[in-house]
């Protein structure tokens, strides 16, 4: 889909130079999100007092929430270091072995997109989670024999888009299991203000409220909205980001009331004149688009669900009535 770019949800490059700074080190910082924050809470503080790791604890969630973030702050909270990999990146149960092999006595071993781990790789991570042990295979045929190596008492934190997708051994070994939400408005709003004074930007209250209308419950939209609209206030507006500029600027990059943008938008419009509302199923759906069936599922339909846009039921996605209302178009039965 074209236009992806600003309105993605995942991780792209330029989000690099402004998460660096941003990023929240403890949750004292961590705006939202109280649920999770006070079930981390606390399981960090009994395991500091009974000196032990944090039980292995799994983030689940749309992309963008947070959970690299909360990984982070389960680490210094903890006062430990953290370590961070992800699922496609391992690719043999060697290296899963070696990384958990050099971790240290508390160490948080992130593990994200972890439903993308291979079998053989997940497997590696069942002695480990369970008894903090490796088994390593010696020698082949006969003659191979398997040693049980130690390992230090560790805190995996796996996250993932959705908990579904992983096998019910891996989910099954993790003691916390938390899921990360959208955020509304008002937390938004804030984190907004917050980056806005890290970043050294002059943002306006109201010009706050209306980016943080338009991010989709995502802080990492959030913050990168902020930068595209400072870019703008910069050239245009001496700097100050007002209700008007927000708006101008964000009109401007197809970023409409709601937070969708063109790809959403012909998500909802492709349901409506292609399918007569729906219901049609999602292979069908994602062809249409010539969009990847996961990322349609998993990064595009939660927000639109979340705004009662779509609605997911067991014969196919069908356009809510909201959607109609939100695209302009009259209702044909
Ligand atoms: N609760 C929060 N309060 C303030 N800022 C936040 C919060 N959550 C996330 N952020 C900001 O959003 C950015 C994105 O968060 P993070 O990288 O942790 O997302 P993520 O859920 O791990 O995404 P992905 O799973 O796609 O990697 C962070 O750099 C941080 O600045």
């Amino acid at each position: 889909m074209e236009n992806r770019r600003i309105i993605t949800t995942e991780y792209v490059e330029e989000d690099q130079k402004i998460e660096g700074g941003l990023r929240p080190k403890l949750f004292s910082e961590y705006i939202g999100q109280q649920k999770v924050k006070s079930n981390l809470k606390v399981y960090i503080e009994a395991a500091k007092n009974r000196g032990e790791a944090l039980d292995h604890v799994l983030l689940y969630g749309p992309p963008g929430l947070g959970k690299t973030t909360l990984a982070g702050i389960i680490a210094n909270e903890m006062g430990t270091n953290l370590k961070i990999t992800s699922g496609p990146a391992i690719e043999k149960p060697g290296e899963m072995a070696a990384i958990l092999n050099n971790l240290q006595s508390g160490d948080v071993l992130f593990v994200d997109e972890i439903h993308r781990l291979n079998r053989q790789v997940e497997e590696v991570l069942y002695p480990a989670m369970e008894d903090f042990a490796i088994d390593i295979v010696i020698g082949k045929g006969a003659a191979a024999r398997s040693i049980r190596l130690d390992l230090p008492q560790f805190t995996l934190v796996g996250a993932t888009t959705r908990a579904g997708l992983l096998t019910a051994p891996l989910r099954d070994r993790f003691g916390v299991v938390n899921h990360l939400e959208f955020y509304n408005t008002k937390d938004l709003t804030t984190i907004l203000m917050r980056s806005a004074e890290v970043l050294g930007v002059e943002l306006e209250a109201e010009g706050a409220l209306e980016m943080a209308r338009r991010s989709r419950g995502t802080p990492r939209l959030a913050n990168r909205l902020l930068k595209r609209v400072r870019d703008f206030a910069q050239v245009k507006y001496e700097g100050v980001i007002t209700k008007d500029v927000a708006e101008f600027a964000l009109d401007l990059l197809e970023v409409d009331r709601l937070g969708l943008d063109n790809g959403d938008r012909k998500i909802l419009e492709t349901i409506v004149n292609k399918f007569s509302g729906g219901p049609v199923g999602l292979e069908t759906l994602a062809a249409a688009l010539g969009e990847d069936v996961g990322t349609l599922e998993e990064v595009y339909e939660p927000y639109l669900i979340q705004n009662g846009l779509l609605q997911r039921t067991p014969r196919g996605r069908i356009a809510t009535e909201n959607a109609y209302h939100h695209l302009g178009l009259e209702i044909h039965n």
